[in-house]
Parts: structure tokens; sequence; C-alpha cells
């Protein structure tokens, strides 16, 4: 199949290209370089930078099918800047679904969050939870998502949102590398790598074991196994919604403790304030995925988890890479 990638610059992205390409798939990634890398698009994609409002050229040389990365994704900013969520999330993806209207393109699968749910009531978190964003992050990819099941009713697209929670590790030679770092397991990383003193945590008075926030690491690889199998499942009319995670969940102390047992560096933590609209507990229920989808995460170990992210911050592979003759 030809599929374009927007945001295929991107961390998750460029994991989901590269599988795409493995499974024989033809990819054009389309890509403006906003937090993304060109070195990361792999080699056997063709590369198109632009906007993503500008895919109906890309859209009309023969594609089937999209999945749709392209998005910006710092939590912190949404606060200070939401227009630029409602313009470049929302906007954005709404030219795109306007653009495979004109083209005939009835295929995509949809990069949704876990922040749509807010401070959820129910842990693990079902599809059939509340969707109520506590920031306008959240609530652009809620909006997308509404728009999605409009596109699919109206105009009989085929439509897949993948609601990811804490997205971490390397896939082979692709992984994390925002200039603007939000995330905890790579500002962890960063301590063991010298490049920061300290790891703030962010709020200890949270109504968890240990005080601390928890969250569900879902390895990029597994996740990006999910978009493959989404393509598949794309039927034309219908929005189908699924929470991706691993069904457990690390709170910010096990996530230290286990970087400081995976880099062998003590990485000295220090309290600080809550971060403001991050919710106590968030884990997911992904038994949808697996039963609809024949979905199975492979690599649930957090060590895993860490351990590729861990080697790719250092070498620029993943710890469990195959050999470079086998990369696309
Ligand atoms: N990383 C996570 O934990 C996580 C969790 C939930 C959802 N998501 C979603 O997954 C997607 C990918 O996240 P990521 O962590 O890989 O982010 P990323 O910033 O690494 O990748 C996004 C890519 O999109 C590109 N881009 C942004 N706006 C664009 C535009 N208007 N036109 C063309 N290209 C554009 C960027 O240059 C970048 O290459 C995003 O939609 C994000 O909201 C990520
Ligand atoms: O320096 C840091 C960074 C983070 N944290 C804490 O670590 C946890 C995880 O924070 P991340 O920023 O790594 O991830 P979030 O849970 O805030 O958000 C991520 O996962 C969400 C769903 O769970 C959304 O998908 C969102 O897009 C994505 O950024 C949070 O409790 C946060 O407060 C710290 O204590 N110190």
């Amino acid at each position: 199949m030809k599929i374009l990638v927007t945001g295929g610059a991107g961390y998750i992205g460029s994991v989901v290209t590269a599988q795409l390409l493995e499974a024989g798939h033809d990819v054009v990634v389309l890509d403006n370089l906003s937090t993304g890398h060109r070195d990361a698009v792999p080699h056997a994609a063709t590369f198109v930078e632009g906007d993503v409002r500008e895919a109906a050229p890309v859209l009309a040389e023969g594609v089937e099918a999209v999945i749709h990365f392209a998005a910006r994704s710092v939590v912190p900013e949404s606060m200070a800047h939401p227009q630029r969520y409602w313009h470049g999330n929302v906007g954005a993806s709404l030219a795109l679904l306007e653009a495979m209207r004109a083209t005939g393109v009835n295929r995509i699968v949809f990069s949704s969050t876990a922040a749509v749910y807010g401070d959820p009531e129910e842990v693990p978190i079902p599809e059939d939870a509340a969707v109520r964003p506590g920031n306008p992050y959240g609530g652009s990819k809620a909006a997308i998502d509404a728009a999605l099941t409009e596109h699919a009713r109206m105009h009989s697209i085929g439509a897949v949102s993948l609601r990811y929670f804490n997205v971490a590790g390397a896939y082979e030679r692709y992984g994390e590398r925002h200039t603007t770092e939000t995330h905890l397991i790579p500002i962890v990383l960063q301590v063991a790598l010298g490049e920061r003193a300290t790891v703030s945590v962010f709020g200890d008075d949270y109504d968890t074991p240990d005080g601390t926030c928890v969250r569900d690491y879902i390895h990029v690889a597994d996740l990006a196994e999910a978009h493959l199998l989404a393509l598949a499942n794309c039927t034309p009319g219908r929005h189908h919604i699924y929470n991706l995670g691993n069904g457990t969940g690390f709170s910010v102390q096990q996530v230290i403790e286990v970087c400081r047992e995976v880099t062998g560096h003590p990485i000295p933590a220090v309290r600080a304030e809550r971060r403001p609209g991050d919710p106590g507990v968030l884990v997911a229920s992904s038994a949808l995925a697996q039963a609809e989808l024949g979905w199975q995460p492979r690599r649930s170990d957090l060590h895993q988890i860490v351990a590729d992210a861990w080697a790719f911050h250092q070498t620029g592979t993943a710890a469990s890479a195959t050999p470079a003759g086998e990369r696309p």
C-alpha cells in the first residue's frame, strides 16, 4: 500500500515509517521539521518537506491511506498558547481531512492521546470513559477525534484513533530527541548523561502509593505495531477508538529508580511543585485493541523500555536493535 505519514520525521512517526517499510509498504513522509529531524526519516521513504495543510498534491500521487502524527504536543506550551493548538492541530487536521475528501483517500489512522481523559474517574481507563481534557493539547486531540467520527459517518471515511499513554523507548536507530523535552524518561536520562544536574519530581502529595504521579509506559515499537494493525482495520464509514498502554502503572519515583538501575548513575532527584494539569494516575485498559486488532504489547518490561532509550541516547541505536544491515 502507498501510505502518507504526516510527522514521519518525529519520534513515533519515524518508528512507524520504519516498520511500514519493513512490512513492504511504500511510504511518503510529509513533515515541516518543526520538531522533527530530516535524518530520522528512514532512507527508503520519500520525504516531502511541508505543512500538513499542503497534503493535497502528495495525496493525489496514488496515496491509499494516511497515518497522521504531525502535531504540536507540548502540554505546558498548550496552556500558555492554546491558539497554537487550535490552529496547528485542529485547523491543520481539518485541512488534511478536506484534502483527503478532495483526492478520494478514505483511510486514516490518527495519533490521539490519553490526555483527552483529563483526571479519570476509573482506572484502568476504558475507551468509553468521559472525554474531559484538562489542557488545550488534550482538547485539540479530542476535537480531532470528534471530527473523525463525523467524517466517518458523513463522508464514508474509515478512521482509527489510537489514544497513546506514555510512549518511551527506542527502535533500531529511531528514538526520542525533542529540543524542548518535557517527558520524564528522556529528562531522567539526560541527568545520567551529565546534561542536567538533577531531575525535578513534580509533586509528591498525590493519592498514590509513594505520592508521585503514576503513568502507563508503552514501548514505542509495540505502539508502532498497533498502527499497522489499525491500518488493516480501517473500515469505510466507521471510526474506531483504541487505548494503547501496558495496563501497568509506574510512579515517577519508580521510573527514576529503574533509570538508576539501568544506567548505574545515582540520578539526583529534587522535589518540586505539582505541574499544572497533571492527573495523579493514568493507566490504560487496552482490552479493546487486544480483542479487535489482535494487538499484544511484547516489550512491557520497564527495564527494557528504559534500556532501549538509554542505548539510543548514548549510541543512537536501541539496545534491542537488529544488525545495521537489516535496518531501513
Ligand atoms: N510522545 C508521546 O508520549 C505521545 C503521547 C500521546 C500522543 N502523542 C502524539 O503522537 C504524535 C507524535 O508524537 P511525537 O512524540 O513523535 O512528536 P514529535 O514532535 O517527535 O513528532 C511530530 C512531528 O510532526 C511534525 N509536524 C508538526 N506539526 C506539523 C505540521 N503542521 N505539518 C507538518 N509536520 C508537522 C514535526 O516536525 C515532527 O516531526 C503527536 O500527534 C502527539 O500528539 C505522543
Ligand atoms: O521533569 C519531569 C517530567 C515529568 N515529570 C512527571 O512525570 C510524569 C510523566 O510526565 P510526562 O511529561 O513524561 O508525560 P505526561 O504524562 O505528562 O504526558 C504524556 O502522556 C500523556 C498521556 O498519558 C499525553 O499523551 C501526553 O501527550 C504525553 O506528553 C508526570 O507525572 C510528570 O509530572 C516529573 O516529575 N518531572
